[in-house]
């Protein structure tokens, strides 16, 4: 295992690395945080330890496939800050991850757990690796891995993993497994795992449920009224896309389209989300829905709605995109899907950006209340968690709102400056020595 703290490791950054930072994805999530310090006035010494993660873990992982070749991955664990808690986010299991996404991914969920004050910092984890390109055991023998590399830096005290992009509460439930073999019996070490296996009620539909009650507040104080009758449309259909669809449409909206992947369906009148569900479950295409219009995917965030939901990937909502959005408002279910260019245009233009910092925290939250009910050995019923769950999602918007309305800045901007003060008072309050 290789472990280093930042930042050493970028002295060796050749020029074309440099280059290539300037628009990655932590450079991005920094461009946001620095527009918040503009507001904040700190000094540049507590600048650099607010953008900085506090560590960087890559590892190296071998597994024997199941036709008995050998095969490497890399994997990382970026630990950004724990001044308010245990360092607290998901697991990516993506061909795409690299160092730099998990660095911005990391600090995301610092400025989050602050946002939706849980007593948590911020961390993040991925796997360079394809995951439908694996079987079940070999997935299984990677996570294990993953466990056996990084068990010394992660722990119900110090760092609790969670389920991300391309993995899930099985992930979750062999995680815990291996680190219990080490550790002795230890659930609360990752969230997200099966119910049945000390999982949470609620925490598999907690980041689209969390979603939606964060539209329902914004809607409320933009003065555009309810969910009722209003027009989604969503980029993303896997764990935080199919919930926030599903119950959009529990509250009265009409999901006139959604996309993944490979595909994307349209239906003016709204898409029957339950009976798309079932469809995707039963290993269909989306495409292939036959009570909807099979549409390019690439056309989805132009689509005109009244709100557009990005629950996929970074970055889709950018220079040359943002241009053609045609909706309202703009629910950042994923982290990161707008860059900062995209947010420009989007501003100019009116529509309004509910953050990926305040929006998707619902996720982490109900985390944390498994989290709460691991060090417990208890359960509360899923009626509990989520009405503590909208308790949540409804503070945390009142105090965004009010930020925004006194400062007169986005609601990106004023989750941030929430978001930096909570942690900047825990930074000073605990000392630097
Ligand atoms: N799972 C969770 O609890 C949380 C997830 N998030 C964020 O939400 C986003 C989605 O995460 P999950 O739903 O968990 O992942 P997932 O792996 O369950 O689903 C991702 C979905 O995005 C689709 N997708 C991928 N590339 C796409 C593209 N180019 N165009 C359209 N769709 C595409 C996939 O086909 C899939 O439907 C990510 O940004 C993640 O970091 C944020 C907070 C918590
Ligand atoms: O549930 C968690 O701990 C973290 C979820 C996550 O990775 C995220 O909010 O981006």
């Amino acid at each position: 295992m290789r472990a280093w703290r930042t930042p050493p490791c970028l002295t060796s950054l050749r020029h074309s690395d440099l280059q290539k930072r300037q628009n990655s994805a932590s450079a991005n999530t920094n461009y946001f945080i620095k527009e918040a310090l503009k507001e904040l006035e700190y000094p540049q010494k507590l600048q650099r330890l607010l953008l900085t993660p506090q560590r960087e873990v890559l590892v190296e992982l071998v597994i024997t496939k199941d036709n008995g070749e050998i095969e490497t991955f890399n994997a990382y664990r970026v630990q950004h800050d724990d001044s308010r808690g245990p360092y607290k986010g998901g697991l990516r299991y993506h061909p795409k991850v690299d160092l730099d996404d998990v660095r911005s991914l990391a600090s995301l969920m610092t400025w989050k757990t602050a946002v939706m004050d849980i007593p948590f910092g911020g961390a993040k984890g991925g796997i360079s690796v394809d995951p439908k390109l694996l079987s079940e055991r070999e997935l299984e023998k990677l996570t294990r891995k993953l466990v056996q590399a990084i068990k010394d830096t992660i722990g119900p005290q110090v760092d609790i993993p969670a389920p991300d992009v391309g993995s899930n509460a099985s992930v979750m439930a062999w995680f815990f497994d291996e680190y219990s073999k080490f550790s002795g019996f230890s659930p609360g070490v990752v969230t997200g795992k099966p119910v049945h296996l000390h999982g949470s009620y609620g925490r598999e539909a907690a980041t689209g449920r969390g979603t939606v009650f964060a539209t329902r507040e914004m809607l409320k104080a933009t003065g555009a009224g309810s969910i009722t009758d209003k027009k989604f449309v969503i980029q993303g259909f896997g764990n935080v896309g199919s919930w926030a669809a599903e119950i959009f449409e529990e509250h009265g909206g009409k999901v006139i389209a959604v996309s993944d992947a490979f595909g994307a369906v349209y239906n003016e009148n709204g898409l029957d989300i339950k009976a798309l569900r079932r469809h995707i479950a039963d290993g269909d295409l989306l495409s292939a829905f036959s009570e909807g219009e099979a549409i390019d995917k690439d056309t989805i965030l132009s689509i005109p709605c009244d709100v557009l939901v990005p629950a996929a990937i970074e970055g889709v909502i950018n220079a040359d995109t943002a241009g053609q959005v045609d909706a309202k408002y703009v629910v950042e279910a994923a982290n990161g899907p707008t860059t900062p260019e995209g947010d420009k245009i989007l501003r100019e233009r009116g529509i309004v950006v509910l953050p990926d910092i305040y929006t998707n925290g619902g996720g982490v939250t109900v985390s944390f209340f498994e989290w709460v009910q691991n060090l417990q050995n208890f359960r509360w019923e899923e009626e509990e968690v989520n009405k503590r769950l909208d308790l949540k999602m409804t503070e945390a918007f009142a105090q965004i709102w009010e930020i925004s309305r006194q400062k007169k800045l986005p609601l990106r901007t004023a989750a941030f400056v929430k978001a930096l003060q909570s942690v900047t008072r825990a930074h000073l309050h605990r000392g630097f020595d």
